[in-house]
């Protein structure tokens, strides 16, 4: 039984990491008697062996708060001398740890997947605001996304509505649009723009057009990975995220006056930004994140390395690191569901 185990949170945060903390924090020492640390900054403090003792005092109360205790970055494995796996590995080794519990996203659990192959003991825990990873219906931090962006939606259209104005919200989505998807479907957005499926800037000014037409004001959801016809890549005037990746946003803003110009409907863009991923988890979320915690403690308890917990249905399951697909994208059919009642 590994005894001592060290955690971390990795990536982009995402409400409900803390409850996660919690349920694995809490498990494993009433249950299994293990002895927790929690790495700080994702895999810097894993690598660099910069690390705070966990036990059931330090994670009370953690359900509810956004964020996470240990802090998070996107710095990585294998990318300096101390961050190769073997250096890895005789680090834990000499802090006495048997294994690790890595939460995070796609990025997260793709270098997960790296370092097990390489021979270190580690399980995965998803988590992403973007619901875009594999191997789990759904990833908790999503539905409060989806909260959020769906309340930006109501308090959008009446202003919209007051000064007949087209109005933009762009929400986060770098490679898949589901929290546009389900906060446009549930706020009755007149328009959901998504990376998996473009638009022609001719069908959005219909669509805004007819909305217009007929005495409403448009209201387009967009996600900050959307392009147009012709652009080769997602809009990003940001510079590089930790990662070396584009930093994406303002695809709203690009947008605006294009419609502005194109309908004579005088259109304003808001980019939501990093609201929707700060603050409090909403109860499903809370309730997702807990028992994900719990049930990867039974991972760490079986030895089952090289795997990460997920949702299935209404059940907690566990699949392999390595089966994990790249991206789960809106499927064709879900977008064109929705699609019918655009305009
Ligand atoms: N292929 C990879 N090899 C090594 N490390 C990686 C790889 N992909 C991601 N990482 C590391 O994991 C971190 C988290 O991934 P990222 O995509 O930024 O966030 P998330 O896990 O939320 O998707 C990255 O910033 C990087 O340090
Ligand atoms: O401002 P940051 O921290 O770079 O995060 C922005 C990114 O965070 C996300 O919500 C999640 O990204 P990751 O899952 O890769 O962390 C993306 O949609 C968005 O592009
Ligand atoms: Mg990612």
């Amino acid at each position: 039984m590994p005894r001592r185990i060290g955690i971390l949170t990795s990536g982009g945060d995402c409400p409900g990491l803390n409850a996660v903390i919690r349920g694995a924090v809490l498990k494993g020492t009433e249950v299994y008697g293990q002895e927790f640390v929690g790495f700080r900054d994702g895999w810097r403090g894993m690598i660099e062996a910069d690390f705070m003792s966990l036990d059931r005092t330090s994670v009370r109360g953690l359900a509810k708060e956004g964020g996470t205790i240990l802090g998070t970055s996107r710095i990585g494995p294998y990318r300096t001398p101390e961050g190769q796996p073997d250096r890895i590995l005789a680090t834990l080794a000499r802090n006495g740890i048997d294994g690790v519990i890595a939460i995070g996203g796609d990025g997260t659990m793709r270098a997960a997947h790296l370092l097990h192959a390489d021979g270190i003991p580690i399980v995965g825990v998803p988590k992403t605001i973007d619901n875009d990873l594999d191997g789990t219906d759904y990833s908790f931090g999503f539905d409060t996304a989806v909260s959020v962006a769906t309340e930006a939606i109501d308090r959008l259209r009446t202003t919209g509505n007051a000064n007949h104005r087209c109005m933009i919200l762009e929400v986060m989505g770098r490679h898949a649009g589901w929290i546009a998807l389900h906060a446009g479907t549930a706020g009755g957005a007149h328009a959901i723009l998504i990376p998996e499926h473009p638009e022609s800037l001719e069908q959005i000014c219909a669509w805004v057009t007819s909305v217009h037409e007929r005495g409403r004001s448009p209201m387009i959801v967009v996600a900050e990975g959307f392009t147009l016809p012709g652009m080769t890549e997602a809009h990003s005037d940001r510079g590089l995220d930790g990662f070396g990746r584009p930093r994406l946003g303002g695809i709203a803003e690009v947008l605006a006056p294009m419609i502005a110009e194109r309908t004579g409907i005088e259109t304003r863009a808001t980019v939501l930004g990093h609201i929707q991923r700060g603050g409090v988890p909403t109860s499903f979320d809370r309730v997702l994140a807990t028992r994900l915690g719990i049930d990867v403690i039974e991972l760490v308890a079986r030895r089952q390395w090289g795997r990460m917990v997920a949702l299935r249905g209404t059940d907690i399951v566990s699949v392999a690191l390595a089966e994990l697909q790249e991206t789960k994208s809106v499927p064709p059919e879900r977008y064109h569901e929705v699609r019918v009642l655009f305009g």
